[in-house]
């Protein structure tokens, strides 16, 4: 179970989430919606300890993690696939993969079992430099290096942005597929109302930094939609 109570975040002298509260069962998929700027960025990084400051609880499995390291966050389960990827373009598959492993005490450096199964190119492809990667194989090593934290939280940020159509639905089922078989919790920040409504137990929808809407997936909506995430 991860639960934040009224946990406030903050780059700098600039106070970019108020009072958020909410709490996610274990196994289960939590979409965040909401206009650009909104703060959803934010609350992921939040939720891995990369925004200048936060008050209130962030407990993860009854650890408290508010007051800790983002290395410690990782090693604590929380895994993370930032905006834009951040693949290390001169580092090669494997060792973009690898380096995840840092955060993992109890295993050896071996790339994850499920990583073949999820992503044959990856495999085939171990030598090649990250900076050669297309778009969608990029996002895949990012996935990849976020298993390889051993996670049980996951967070996405706009997996599928940017992303060539054809691939987009082969990112979301691999998502899907890491929910099911990993029993990975996730929390996935998303434009695409389509996968969200697909793919989520509960979301929640952000505005000005403010939780202003939450509920189960199938209460979300074309009219909520379109009430907090068209312009
Ligand atoms: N490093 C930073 N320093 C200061 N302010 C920031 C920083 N990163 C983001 N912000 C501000 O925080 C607010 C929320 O940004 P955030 O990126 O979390 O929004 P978002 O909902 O993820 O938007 P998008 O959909 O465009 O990615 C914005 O006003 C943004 O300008």
């Amino acid at each position: 179970m991860l639960t934040l109570q009224s946990v406030n975040s903050f780059y700098g002298g600039s106070h970019i989430l108020h009072d958020i509260d909410f709490s996610l069962e274990t196994g289960k998929i939590l979409s965040v919606l909401g206009r650009n700027g909104v703060g959803k960025s934010t609350l992921l990084k939040t939720l891995m300890g990369l925004t200048s400051s936060m008050t209130g609880k962030l407990t993860l499995n009854e650890i408290e993690l508010g007051d800790q390291t983002t290395f410690y966050r990782a090693r604590s389960g929380m895994g993370y696939v930032p905006q834009g990827r951040e693949i290390i373009p001169d580092f090669s598959v494997k060792e973009n993969i690898l380096m995840g492993r840092f955060a993992d005490q109890s295993s050896k450096a071996e790339i994850p079992d499920i990583v073949p199964e999820l992503f044959p190119y990856l495999m085939d492809n171990l030598d090649r430099a990250g900076g050669l990667l297309s778009g969608g194989q990029q996002q895949q090593l990012a996935i990849a290096r976020a298993i390889a934290t051993n996670p049980q939280v996951l967070l996405l940020d706009e997996p599928t942005e940017g992303i060539q159509p054809n691939i987009v639905e082969q990112i979301e089922d691999c998502i899907l597929r890491l929910n099911k078989e990993l029993n990975l919790t996730i929390i996935l920040v998303e434009q695409n109302i389509r996968f969200a409504k697909r793919a989520s137990d509960e979301f929640l929808i952000l505005d000005n930094g403010r939780l202003v809407h939450q509920g189960n997936g199938n209460e979300l909506t074309d009219e909520l939609a379109n009430q907090y995430l068209t312009i």
